[in-house]
């Protein structure tokens, strides 16, 4: 790999990660500043919204100190194209080969996902170490990630999906786990009342909590 930051240095940078799902181009800075007021310094922005390129270049002009992803990447064109926004790290849900590879040969990181041994391998194997475990509940939750870590130590996760502060400390406590995702810190309503005091308070919670359980 021939990347100009590690996701080892992502991972290490927050034990958190915001996923934000961002309809409203105006929210978007809004947001991340309402996040980072409670203490959140890396952030996800999925592509999941007509916004989401804007939204991240948006974010990186607002606070240049940020670390900012996108998310929701499927394919090298979104890759490229989340890269062309500004994006400076990339997260998929799912492990295709063709996205592997062509992150590879570029300069920003990817962190694929993966949910199996098999898909885990396959990414280890093109030189990936440091994955997103999505669906996390879903897929079995903390117990899961423990059991389809074991034969593979050297690989650090995020686990992504259903996770809260009901069950966050789970995932904390396993050693595979490097930082985790979620978006319980942007209630749907909070978004669009725009009550951005509400998501800076559940910031708030979410790091301090986070970082309890990381001591
Ligand atoms: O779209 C993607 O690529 C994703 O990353 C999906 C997100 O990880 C989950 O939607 C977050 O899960 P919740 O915290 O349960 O809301």
């Amino acid at each position: 790999m021939n990347w100009n930051l590690s996701p080892a240095a992502i991972f290490a940078a927050s034990p958190l990660v915001p996923v934000m799902v961002i309809d409203d181009l105006n929210q978007a800075v809004p947001m991340t500043k309402a996040l980072a007021a409670g203490g959140i310094t890396v952030y996800e922005v999925t592509l999941r919204t007509p916004a989401a390129l804007q939204a991240i270049k948006a974010i990186r002009e607002a606070l240049p100190d940020a670390l900012v992803g996108a998310g929701t990447v499927l394919n090298p064109q979104q890759y490229d194209a989340a890269v062309e926004a500004g994006a400076q790290f990339v997260i998929s849900p799912g492990c295709t080969s063709e996205l592997l590879v062509h992150a590879r040969q570029n300069a920003v990181p990817l962190i694929p996902g993966v949910a199996t041994p098999s898909d885990i391998m396959a990414a280890y194997s093109l030189g990936y170490d440091h994955l997103k475990f999505f669906p996390a509940e879903a897929n079995g939750g903390a117990p899961a990630l423990k059991a389809i870590s074991a034969p593979l130590p050297q690989i650090r996760f995020c686990p992504t999906g259903g996770i809260s502060p009901k069950n966050v400390h789970d995932y904390l406590a396993l050693s595979c786990v490097g930082t985790v995702g979620g978006s319980w810190m942007l209630p749907a309503d909070a978004l669009k009342q725009g009550d951005w005091q509400r998501v800076t308070q559940l910031s708030k919670e979410a790091v301090e909590l986070v970082k309890s359980l990381r001591r």
